[in-house]
């Protein structure tokens, strides 16, 4: 094992494949073989393991009632072996139309062949024959077909129940449907998925006509989402004919309702796109949702083929975001923030109004999460019609509160007309230090774990009493990341309140909800504005340990870049991946500061990369933390809203978990990688 099988897709899950466009000469299958065959070159030379090609593209599609003159059935028959002859060095399964005749009937075929073998024929099942299709005229369903066809001497499979399945690639098992297949009410690829196929691809002549290429895309996106697959279309180009039709070549590579690839259309000289697909991602879906590969014996026939990929690093041909919650495309990006904070107001609106609750309290210490939870409660009561000042704000400086911070609080409560105050929580702290026994009651400057969970679990004492004093729910702060690390004082501190709306947001998404939820009401003064880019701005810390000159007590420092975890966080929460795997997508994300999209507004200063040692690293703090050691934080945490399609961490919602586990699988998985790349 080496870092070349590390960088290596095929070893990683995924499986890299292509949709191509050729042009084509009506009714001269071997020249259109052979325009394939070049193509098929091109795919082997890039690492494509599956290339799907247009609906009856060694003869043409328009060839109307030419398709029943011999000479183009038997030259088409022809054309096929020679192609997959002259193919028989290459990686890349090929999948080509043409017609075929079997016993006295004429099919619309799908031809599946790999390394000088044909897999199987697959026959169209849908014939179109309304408006401009009058395929019936020559075409015979494939419905129901089970059983073999003689090609060149061999008893070749033929039906629509194959699956082709690369016997050394976990995961790559290869359906077929062609064109109008997809557009009916239940697609043939709906079955060929159940029975476990997760590439799904589709041979079409579809001629263009204004607004078909994204009713084509539509169909496309949601046949990958409804199967969780993907699905792979090319449509016929340039040579067919245009007596009374159009052609514009369109390909399309979705995958689970994400389209990681689009051509050009209406090109000349033929197109390709290629993508690398997530095969780890569709069988995780699968696994969870519970609906597919229900058993071996449903009914399809199974034809194994081995892909046998050079092992080296291939690269990937796939955008791998560095903020899987937060989108780089910025209409993209208000979108979501958008909804998050829609679903924030909305969620503490509710529980007000059950709880019968008069008034709302939060701790606000000058940082990020109290600063978004004080917006939602600040919406929350303008959506009630309350007057602001029932939202009661507290400011409580202890030991290390700094200056700005203390500043940035009050200007923050003051420009958002809420009752504001403050409560020194030192005498008190002190006090009970002292009462424990503690070395800092005696004055000796220990700061430790005791000494920071006295302080924010005072701040929590006093905020709930205070809101049994003034019949008030207390708002919770703590966001998805720190539930996540255990980054917060269990109990008696700031893992409780009485509703969290802060719960289910990462850290990386909550600065850009801020500024959205101030850049779009104008409810918020402009001092509010100033007050929150500051606060977004600054250094990330609990502020519980003093400045000793050591600097400012840094959260990021402890427990790792919160983009780092969080990009951990979404694919064990979501997707349930394998470090190693993890690494792999982290480190294509992260490497390069320069290459890839950042979120707009994202501060060039905090624009760096990450190489995989330091991934590791901190990959490993969080599997620790997050499998072995903080679960017994979130068994116990409040009620609070599900907010971002990665998932949520309560325990009565997506992430169901032991308070008594280990990480030690995780580990050791990472202890292998780091031994490896060393
Ligand atoms: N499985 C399990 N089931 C039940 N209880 C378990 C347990 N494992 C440990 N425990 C108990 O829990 C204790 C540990 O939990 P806990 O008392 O919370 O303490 P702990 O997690 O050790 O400390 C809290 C950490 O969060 C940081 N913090 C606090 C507040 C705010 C922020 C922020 O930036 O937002 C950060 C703070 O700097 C500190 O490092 C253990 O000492 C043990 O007594
Ligand atoms: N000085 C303080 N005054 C009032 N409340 C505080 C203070 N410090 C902490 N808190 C409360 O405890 C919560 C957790 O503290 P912490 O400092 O970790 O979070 P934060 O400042 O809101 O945001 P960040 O985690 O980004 O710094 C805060 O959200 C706040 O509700
Ligand atoms: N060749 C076909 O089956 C084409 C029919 C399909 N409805 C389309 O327009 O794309």
């Amino acid at each position: 094992m080496s870092l070349a099988d590390f960088l290596c897709l095929y070893r990683q899950g995924f499986a890299r494949v292509a949709a191509c466009t050729t042009p084509i000469t009506l009714g001269e299958p071997l020249h259109n073989a052979m325009v394939v065959r070049e193509w098929l070159e091109r795919c082997h030379s890039q690492g494509v393991a599956v290339a799907v090609f247009p609906e009856l593209g060694l003869t043409g599609y328009t060839l109307e009632d030419i398709f029943f003159q011999q000479v183009v059935l038997e030259g088409a028959q022809q054309a096929l072996l020679t192609l997959v002859e002259e193919t028989a060095d290459f990686m890349t399964v090929g999948i080509v139309g043409l017609p075929l005749r079997r016993g006295d009937a004429l099919y619309n075929c799908a031809a599946v062949f790999h390394r000088g073998r044909i897999l199987g024929i697959v026959p169209k099942t849908m014939l179109p024959r309304y408006r401009e299709f009058y395929e019936p005229r020559h075409f015979t369903s494939g419905q129901g077909c089970s059983g073999t066809i003689m090609l060149g001497g061999q008893a070749v499979p033929f039906g629509t129940d194959i699956l082709f399945k690369a016997e050394d690639i976990p995961g790559l098992t290869l359906g077929v449907e062609i064109c109008e297949d997809l557009w009916v009410p239940q697609p043939p690829s709906g079955a060929l998925a159940q029975a476990g196929a997760t590439v799904l691809a589709n041979l079409s002549a579809s001629p263009v006509t204004v607004g078909r290429a994204e009713q084509r895309a539509l169909l496309c996106k949601a046949q990958s989402m409804r199967t969780a697959s993907a699905y792979l279309y090319a449509a016929a180009s340039e040579g067919e004919s245009t007596t009374d039709l159009a052609w514009d070549g369109q390909l399309l590579i979705h995958e689970a309702g994400d389209c990681l690839a689009s051509s050009e259309r209406f090109v000349r000289q033929g197109e390709m796109v290629v993508a690398d697909i997530d095969l780890d991602r569709l069988r995780q879906e699968r696994l969870q949702n519970g609906y597919f590969g229900l058993a071996g014996d449903d009914g399809f026939r199974h034809v194994d083929f081995a892909l046998a990929p050079e092992v080296k690093d291939w690269g990937l041909r796939r955008d791998v975001p560095r903020f899987p919650f937060v989108p780089a495309r910025p209409e993209l990006c208000e979108q979501d923030c958008r909804e998050a904070w829609g679903i924030q107001v909305q969620a503490l609106c509710q529980r007000l109004r059950a709880a019968h609750a008069s008034t709302m309290v939060i701790g606000v210490s000058g940082g990020l999460d109290s600063a978004l939870a004080l917006l939602v409660a600040v919406k929350a009561a303008d959506c009630l019609g309350w007057e602001r000042s029932r939202v009661l704000a507290r400011t409580m400086p202890g030991f290390a509160t700094g200056s700005e911070s203390l500043a940035m609080a009050h200007g923050l409560m003051a420009s958002l007309g809420v009752s504001a105050g403050e409560l020194d929580i030192r005498p008190t702290a002190l006090a009970m230090l002292k009462a424990i026994d503690h070395p800092y009651g005696r004055g000796e400057p220990v700061h430790d774990v005791t000494f920071e969970n006295v302080q924010a679990g005072l701040r929590t004492d006093f905020l709930f009493r205070l809101a049994n004093h003034h019949q008030g729910l207390v708002i919770g702060t703590g966001d998805m990341s720190e539930l996540a690390l255990g980054w917060c004082t269990y109990g008696v501190g700031d893992q409780m309140a009485h509703y969290n709306v802060n719960a289910g947001l990462p850290k990386t998404l909550i600065q850009h909800v801020i500024r959205w939820a101030v850049g779009h009401d104008d409810s918020f003064s402009v001092t509010a504005r100033t007050i929150l880019e500051k606060i977004v701005s600054a250094e990330i810390s609990p502020e519980l340990v003093p400045d000793q000159g050591q600097g400012v007590q840094s959260t990021q420092q402890v427990i790792g870049p919160y983009p780092l975890q969080d990009f951990t966080l979404y694919y064990v929460l979501r997707h349930g991946f394998a470090p190693e795997k993890i690494a792999f997508l982290q480190f294509h994300a992260w490497r390069d500061a320069e290459k890839g999209s950042w979120p707009l507004n994202y501060p060039e200063r905090d624009r760096v990369g990450y190489d995989l040692p330091t991934i590791i690293h901190w990959m490993r703090l969080f599997m620790r933390r997050f499998f072995a050691t903080s679960q017994f934080k979130r068994s116990a945490m409040p009620n609070g809203p599900k907010v971002v399609a990665g998932g949520s961490l309560s325990p009565r919602g997506d992430w169901r978990a032991p308070s008594d586990g280990t990480a030690n699988l995780w580990i050791a998985a990472l202890e292998r990688l780091a031994s490896r790349i060393r």
